[in-house]
């Protein structure tokens, strides 16, 4: 079979299970012929595969047509221009978390800032921000191992080890007897309301992790408890800062504001939905 065989086949199988098949046939191409670049893949369209390449394509794409999403299938996903190891028991980095790390980078790119991620996930969040802030340490805190395990690797391989720190915490416990106040408290926690978890593609409901998606009966709980916790590691001055739930930002705004959180403001994602809720604690 040449390239152009497989993609016009596979495409065609993927419909049902995926909204991007032509990008998912590509990537797990690319990854069959050597991790070559994407170019690679135009360029070559009537190459034929070797009976490895192919036998091995037919075993990842299979994986695909099962529902696996194809970034546990690589084994890896961009995020603000890094890349980011992920496999099973991680949440995949998406496109609606970069507008929360570029307004944080915006707001504290020349500053000195200590900042504390809840849910480290991948590492998404905690290595952009250790990596684009250049003066910044980030303490990076999840209730499973699986995260803290990838988030560790995620920082090696995008050399910020030494200004990440990774700690097991449900919400704060790890920190709660530490003096350090911090400048930036910043989540994308688990906002799925429980009722709608059914409702979820089968690539992230049977996929990916539950505790990282469900945050309770109206998806809200870690919203409720992180800003109510956070008034105790909070600077004067500092910032909290969550990805929110497509519908959930007027929530979150009331939450912080009745917390003491001022000058609360909202960031729109690429598809003009509130995704960002920022405030401050004075
Ligand atoms: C939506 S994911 C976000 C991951 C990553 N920050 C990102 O944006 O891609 C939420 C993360 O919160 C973690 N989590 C769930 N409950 C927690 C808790 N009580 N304390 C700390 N982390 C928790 C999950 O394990 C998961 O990694």
């Amino acid at each position: 079979m040449t390239i152009r065989d497989i993609l016009i086949k596979y495409m065609e199988e993927l419909k049902e299970i995926s909204d991007t098949p032509r990008l998912d046939t590509e990537i797990i191409l690319q990854k069959v012929l050597g991790d070559v670049d994407r170019i690679y893949i135009h360029l070559n369209l009537n190459k034929e595969l070797t009976k490895e390449q192919y036998k091995m394509f037919l075993s990842l794409i299979s994986e695909r047509i099962n529902g696996r999403p194809i970034a546990y299938i690589v084994g890896n996903r961009e995020f603000m221009g890094l890349d980011f190891f992920v496999k099973e028991g991680v949440l995949i980095p998406r496109p609606d978390t970069e507008p929360l790390v570029e307004e944080i980078i915006e707001l504290c790119k020349d500053k000195e800032v200590n900042i504390v991620d809840i849910g480290t996930g991948s590492g998404a969040i905690t290595v952009s921000l250790a990596k684009y802030i250049e003066k910044s340490k980030v303490v990076s805190l999840d209730i499973s191992d699986i995260p803290l395990e990838v988030g560790k690797i995620n920082a090696i391989n995008n050399g910020v080890d030494d200004k990440v720190v990774f700690k097991k915490s449900d919400l704060f416990s790890a920190i709660e007897n530490i003096e350090t106040k911090f400048d930036v408290i910043v989540s994308n926690p688990p906002y799925i309301p429980k009722r709608d978890i059914e409702t979820l593609h089968t690539q992230v409901k049977d996929y990916e992790p539950y505790n990282a998606l469900e945050g309770g009966e109206d998806g809200l709980d870690f919203y409720r408890d992180i800003t109510k916790q956070s008034v105790r590691y909070i600077k004067e001055n500092g910032i909290l800062a969550y990805e929110v739930g497509h519908d959930q930002a007027e929530d979150v705004k009331r939450i912080m504001e009745a917390n003491g959180y001022t000058n609360i403001y909202t960031k729109k994602d690429i598809q003009g939905i509130d995704r960002v809720v920022i405030g401050y604690k004075l």
